[in-house]
């Protein structure tokens, strides 16, 4: 069955996004407006990511590709036309290159239009080209621009119980993300009939600020990403669903090295985290529930970890006590350290490189899968981004 209901069930089905062409557009220029610290060794980071999706397999856990997903997709004409034209409407190109950038993607079959969709179009590779608006670009300029942190697969979708949040992503670099994913949700076979929780025009809510603490609580981190606004949209829609009793909106700083609440906080067994130690006891929760008739309820600010415990009902939430040094901290919180995949309670997947946490991790008797992530780390995402789970055994329901 698809969905989940919390961040630690056995590990079911998750979908991936290997990078590919879309990579190769990254230049010292873009690379900031793109949302990478580097330019990546393209290969090399492939076949980290190949080595990371055999991990999960050799684990029992079904692996989907997003871009096999929205080829798929894409043999169907209504998805061809509906991505097109939202597309060029996104765009701005103006309605002769707009016209032209339609007619070049409408000859394309399903393989190229998502490689197109994928990788982008420089303007010298559009077929045929005139007007003021391509005189005035470089031949090196995206007629559509390429999507490189696609293979963060968390952030544009996430779901919750059976239903999938298309979410709001906030960069610009990204909000064509989840173009793609509301596609194939909507018109892939795999996923007739799933409900849509959230849609990519409702206020800023990304994949990598959610985590579904226990089965009816869901924590979500607002920062550089999901808007405050968006919590509270998320809220309402999470009550009026019955998909949880309690939602945390935990405020986080708002800057690159804590993007999402995923970045300092994922949890590991079913009342245990592995946290950034400092914010650990500073982050703060506002309790949100629901009082009916789409009226929240708001409680005071409290830390964190004892507003979660209260809503989990139990007595406390555990914190791998990674007692690092802050310097080691900080390079390691940096390198995802923090952002760890469940595959089941105490077994995860880390990056090699963040070698002290995972060391106190397996201290506390959690196991490690470790990956390479020398090139995929240049995007500044773990394991935990670059997986968006579908399916997670259920761990029981709340109602
Ligand atoms: N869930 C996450 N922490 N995702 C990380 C996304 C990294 C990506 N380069 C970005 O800046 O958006």
């Amino acid at each position: 069955m698809n969905g989940a209901d919390s961040e630690v069930g056995r590990l079911e089905t998750v979908m991936l996004h290997r990078p590919g062409a879309e990579l190769k557009r990254l230049t010292p220029r873009n690379s900031d407006k793109l949302l990478f610290d580097g330019i990546p060794w393209v290969g090399r980071a492939q076949e980290e990511h190949d080595a990371f999706a055999q991990a999960l397999r050799d684990h029992g856990v079904e692996v989907l590709y997003l871009t096999e997903l929205l080829q798929d997709t894409l043999e169907y004409d209504a998805a061809r036309q509906e991505v097109i034209s939202a597309m060029l409407e996104e765009r701005q190109l103006g309605d002769l290159l707009a016209q032209l950038t339609r007619g070049h993607l409408e000859d394309l079959d399903p393989e190229d239009l998502t490689q197109t969709l994928i990788a982008g179009l420089a303007r010298e590779e559009l077929k045929s080209g005139r007007g003021l608006v391509y005189g005035l670009m470089d031949r090196h300029d995206f007629v559509i621009d390429p999507l490189p942190n696609l293979l963060f697969t968390r952030d544009s979708s996430v779901w919750i119980g059976d239903r999938v949040a298309v979410t709001s992503l906030a960069m610009p670099a990204r909000t064509r993300e989840s173009m793609l994913t509301r596609l194939i949700y909507t018109h892939h076979p795999r996923f007739a009939g799933v409900e849509h929780l959230y849609e990519p025009w409702l206020e800023h809510v990304e994949g990598g600020d959610v985590l579904l603490m226990a089965p009816g609580v869901i924590a979500v981190g607002t920062g550089e990403r999901t808007t405050p606004a968006g919590v509270e949209r998320l809220c309402r829609r999470v009550f009026a669903a019955g998909l949880a009793h309690t939602v945390l909106a935990v405020p986080i700083a708002q800057q690159r090295a804590t993007m999402h609440l995923d970045t300092i906080c994922t949890m590991v067994d079913v009342d245990t985290v592995v946290m950034y130690p400092p914010v650990a006891y500073s982050l703060q929760a506002y309790a949100v529930t629901s009082l009916g008739n789409g009226e929240l309820r708001v409680f005071e600010p409290r830390p964190f970890l004892e507003a979660a415990a209260q809503a989990m009902g139990i007595e406390r939430v555990k914190v791998i006590d990674t007692g690092l040094d802050p310097v080691t901290a900080e390079r390691e919180q940096w390198d995802d350290g923090n952002n760890t995949l469940a595959l089941a309670p105490r077994v995860t997947v880390a990056y090699e490189r963040n070698v002290e946490t995972n060391a106190r991790l397996e201290a506390s008797g959690v196991k490690v899968i470790r990956i390479a992530g020398s090139e995929l780390g240049s995007g500044r995402g773990g394991p935990r981004c670059m997986s968006c789970p579908i399916s997670r055994e259920r761990l029981a329901t709340f109602a």
